[in-house]
């Protein structure tokens, strides 16, 4: 079965003003009943995904969508049936979400979605948004403590809440040293720092989870820590991101969208390319490569969880 025989269904995240979560309740006698989910349901023949969106947020809570992004799409097979779950932030909309269909409905803040009874197929989707829109990853000729310090105090108070240190070439000690300052720092402002390079590494030195650089992601076979630590992956095609999904990685970092100083040779992506690539990779990708956070709202657009820097996020 391809991926086009999957049933397309299409789901929305909407917020209300304290920044909790809507969740509705799957009726008895339905295909998971009883299980809360995210407002949705499946395209029609030859529907555009946005418009089904529209369709069924209108049907079921009366809402109009004005304005909404794509936030992650999880193929998931259950025993009786095929699904791709695409899964779309609602930015604006008209009217007060009401259950439509005598649904129950409740708002829910995102730490405590974990906590409900939801279909399998939404796990990755809570993944996605427990990623915050800007990662930083540090840059690298950097090896001088104070620095580091100085650097990451300062995106920290700018509210950077994800930092992979990256030391291409250094010694273990000093990937140790400036993981433990990072460590303490990243710690103190509630941010999550993860290390470039071996998972062992990145373990010892007590960081929330590790980097995997494209060789190091082609080496492994399984994931190499287990949640809640997490793994992110450098890749730069298809085969990468398939590669990042299939060993269970819980993001991706897609480059260079743009050309960059860094890696003059490296062909851009472009926006389209990027989209492409994003929208069929079924884990949350960040867009890498001559963007910035002025990029972040074009890069949700194209399907990124959000942007990832060196330059633009390192003062
Ligand atoms: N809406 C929604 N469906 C989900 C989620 N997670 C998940 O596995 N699903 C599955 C359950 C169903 O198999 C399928 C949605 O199909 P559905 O039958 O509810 O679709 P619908 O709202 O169009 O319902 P209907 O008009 O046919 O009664 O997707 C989720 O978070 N939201
Ligand atoms: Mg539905």
């Amino acid at each position: 079965m391809t991926a086009a025989a999957r049933l397309h269904v299409v789901a929305g995240i909407l917020r209300d003003a304290a920044g909790r979560v809507l969740v509705t309740r799957r009726p008895a006698g339905r295909h998971l009943e009883g299980l809360w989910e995210f407002p949705g349901g499946k395209l029609e023949p030859g529907e555009a995904p946005l418009a089904g969106l529209a369709r069924e947020l209108a049907e079921e809570l009366g809402i109009q969508v004005r304005e909404a992004w794509p936030l992650i799409a999880v193929p998931w097979d259950y025993p009786e049936r095929r699904i791709l779950l695409d899964v779309w932030e609602v930015r604006r909309h008209e009217g007060r979400p009401r259950p439509r269909e005598g649904q129950a409905l409740a708002w829910v803040r995102r730490e405590a979605l974990a906590g409900l009874a939801m279909p399998p197929a939404d796990r990755p989707v809570l993944g996605a948004l427990a990623l915050p829109d800007l990662y930083l990853v540090t840059p690298p000729q950097l090896r001088d403590e104070a620095a580091l310090r100085a650097g990451l105090e300062k995106a920290l108070a700018r509210g950077v809440r994800l930092v992979q240190l990256r030391l291409p070439g250094a010694a273990e000690a000093t990937v140790r040293r400036l993981a433990a300052a990072a460590r303490t720092l990243c710690r103190a402002a509630g941010a999550r720092l993860l290390v470039n390079g071996d998972p062992a590494l990145a373990e010892a030195v007590g960081a929330d989870g590790v980097h995997l650089s494209a060789s190091w992601l082609r080496r492994l076979e399984a994931r190499p820590l287990p949640a809640p630590q997490l793994v992110g992956a450098s890749c730069h095609d298809r085969a990468e991101l398939a590669r990042a999904r299939a060993i269970g990685a819980d993001f991706a970092v897609l480059s260079p969208v743009r050309p960059t100083p860094s890696h003059p040779d490296a062909p851009a992506l472009g926006w389209s390319r990027f989209a492409h690539l994003a929208r069929g990779a079924g884990l949350p990708v960040y867009a890498l490569g001559g963007v910035g956070p002025a990029d972040l709202a074009r890069a949700r657009h194209a399907g990124a969880r959000g942007i990832a820097a060196i330059r633009a996020l390192w003062p």
